[in-house]
């Protein structure tokens, strides 16, 4: 296997010169409250930032150094393979015959990449109505199992399917819609113009064995998606076509050969892209049908992107060019009032991290800490929190580091939380002290085993000549220490506590009017008390 990493994970950050100013950015996982996209680049920008918090994309080719003797008709183009007609349809073949598979398997995984690839860039709050095109074969089978799916993620789906063919798998899936009282509309009730009734328009007519002229009444269908670029002149808001497998119309090798067929706007290719992707243009090219055996991926020698995660889906090709000066969100979240609140700002920290681990959000504990040296530049990084008390706020680390030494010549710092699902944000600020001795000991021997040798290794912030000093050295410790026993705590390293002064617990808001309630400790009577104020946003 040969792993190319063709697609990272999307850094955002650029800087601040000079400035006694510092910024970090982290990325955590993907929005839990429904947050509406405010402007129609936002639109695409939704679906742009999914990829963001998916790992990176890589590319699995079946065989080392095998890509440029591929067998000719498997073109390569950017490390993805493309399949011609007649492989399209062994691979089918093959995955039907001697690898076990049925056709209603294959079409309900297929008919699902469809739906989650719509679904990961056309949000159901916005773009709702769905009309399913379907055609007589396979590409029609996935149509109908894809409006199925999309009906399950919320959206309204609508389906045309003109020309039913006579088999148990396809009456199944039309029984199975009608269940659900999703429409059947005829080619007939459409209206003329689609663009008024609907909002994503699924081409599901045509796949790869699709061949010559369209036939009635599939030729009429094409056409109003064709028009549909003619309406978009006059309207404000055009629906988004996204195409099964194949753009139908589309010669399945060629593609859009006299410049006058559909251009959806996204492609979905099944299994492999077929050739005819090559000439896709559109802003949005997904694969999915993750079902691919390793014995077929090495017969044809297939270069395909790994799906991230547990994903159904893969973006393959760049992700659309987005203007960063339109990036925003529109926070919509419940309210949050001062009757609401603990009296204690510890319990309502506990209570908005416990909503945190409850929402999966990823690394809850991850947060941003400021310091400053004795020249007053800040600086921030990451670090996590591993134990949160009356006492105050704990994180490990390195007593030799840049922020150690700041935290020498300056003992204040700021902490700050930021739930990305939960659009909240919590800054805690106050005095810092190292733990005792007792509490790093206890801690470091907590850890995996690798990571103890990690901080062994790491003089942290220092300069070193490459990695292969790093990993010779843990390699070098790890055989040293390969017997059971303890692996001696570093003097340099342990923890940090801080005790909070200062507590502000921000929830997003729409408009920007978010809710800012802040805690400082106040004297009344001799005794210490939270004052809790109202921050404007
Ligand atoms: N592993 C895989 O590969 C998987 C494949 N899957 C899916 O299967 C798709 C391929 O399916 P498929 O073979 O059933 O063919 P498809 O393209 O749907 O249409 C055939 C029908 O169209 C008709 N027709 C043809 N030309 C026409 C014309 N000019 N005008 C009018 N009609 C025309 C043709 O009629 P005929 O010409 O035979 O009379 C026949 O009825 C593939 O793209 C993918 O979406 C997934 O489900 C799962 C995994
Ligand atoms: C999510 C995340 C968590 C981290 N947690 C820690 C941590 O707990 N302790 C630590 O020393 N470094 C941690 N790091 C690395 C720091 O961000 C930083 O690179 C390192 O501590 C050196 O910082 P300094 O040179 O400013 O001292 C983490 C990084 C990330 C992205
Ligand atoms: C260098 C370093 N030290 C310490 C930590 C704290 O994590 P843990 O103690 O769970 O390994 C991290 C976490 O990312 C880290 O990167
Ligand atoms: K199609």
């Amino acid at each position: 296997m040969r792993r190319v990493l063709c697609n990272s994970r999307k850094m955002i950050w650029s800087l601040l010169a000079q400035a006694p100013v510092s910024l970090a950015y982290y990325k955590s996982s993907p929005s839990i409250y429904k947050t509406k996209p405010s402007t129609p680049l936002n639109r695409f920008s939704s679906g742009f930032l999914a990829p963001i918090s998916t790992p990176a994309i890589r590319v699995f080719c079946s065989k080392p150094g095998k890509v440029g003797s591929m067998a000719s008709s498997v073109l390569n183009q950017g490390s993805i393979s493309y399949l011609t007609q007649r492989e399209a349809a062994e691979v089918d073949e093959t995955l039907m015959g001697p690898l076990g598979f049925s056709v209603d398997q294959l079409m309900e995984l297929a008919g699902l990449s469809v739906a989650t690839s719509i679904a990961e860039v056309y949000k159901p709050s916005e773009y709702n109505r769905v009309l399913a095109i379907c055609g007589p074969g396979n590409n029609g089978g996935d149509g109908l199992v894809a409006a199925r799916h999309l009906y399950h993620f919320g959206y309204k789906p609508f389906v045309c399917y003109p020309k039913r063919t006579q088999k148990p798998l396809y009456s199944g899936l039309v029984t199975q819609l009608e269940s659900l009282s999703i429409p059947f509309l005829s080619v007939d009730e459409l209206p003329v113009d689609l663009s008024k009734d609907f909002d994503i328009l699924v081409d599901a007519m045509f796949g790869f064995s699709f061949h010559g002229a369209p036939r009635p009444p599939f030729d009429e269908l094409i056409q109003k998606l064709i028009n549909l670029h003619n309406y978009e002149q006059v309207q404000q808001k055009s629906p988004v076509i996204v195409s099964v497998d194949i753009p139908s119309g589309w010669h399945v090798e060629e593609g859009d050969v006299g410049g006058e067929g559909i251009k959806p706007d996204m492609l979905v290719s099944l299994t492999a892209p077929k050739l005819c992707a090559k000439k896709f243009s559109g802003p949005h090219h997904f694969l999915g049908g993750r079902f691919v055996p390793p014995t077929i991926a090495e017969k044809y020698k297939l270069c395909l992107p790994q799906y991230p995660g547990t994903s159904m889906c893969v973006r393959i090709g760049k992700p659309p060019q987005i203007d960063i000066s339109a990036l925003r969100e529109n926070y919509i979240s419940p309210e949050f009032r001062e009757e609401q609140v603990e009296v204690d700002p510890l319990d309502q920290f506990r209570k908005w991290f416990d909503d945190a681990v409850a929402a999966n959000l990823k690394e809850p504990n991850a947060m941003a800490l400021s310091t400053t040296g004795k020249d007053g530049k800040p600086s921030s990084r990451m670090v996590l929190l591993k134990g949160v008390d009356k006492g105050g706020f704990v994180w490990y680390t390195n007593y030799e580091s840049q922020k150690a030494r700041e935290l020498s010549e300056n003992p204040h710092a700021a902490l700050l939380f930021y739930w990305d699902g939960l659009n909240r944000q919590v800054r805690v600020e106050g005095s810092v002290q190292k733990v005792s001795e007792e509490e790093s000991e206890q801690y470091f021997h907590s850890r995996p085993r690798g990571s103890q040798i990690g901080a062994i290794v790491s003089k942290q912030s220092t300069v070193v000549p490459g990695r292969h000093v790093l990993h010779q050295q843990y390699k070098e410790l790890e055989e040293k220490y390969s017997k059971e026993g303890l692996i001696p705590k570093p003097k340099h390293w342990g923890g940090y506590r801080l005790l909070p002064n200062r507590y502000e617990f921000w929830q997003g808001q729409t408009s920007r009017l978010h809710d800012r309630l802040e805690y400082s400790p106040q004297e009344i009577d001799g005794k210490l008390v939270w004052k809790i104020v109202r921050l404007a946003p």
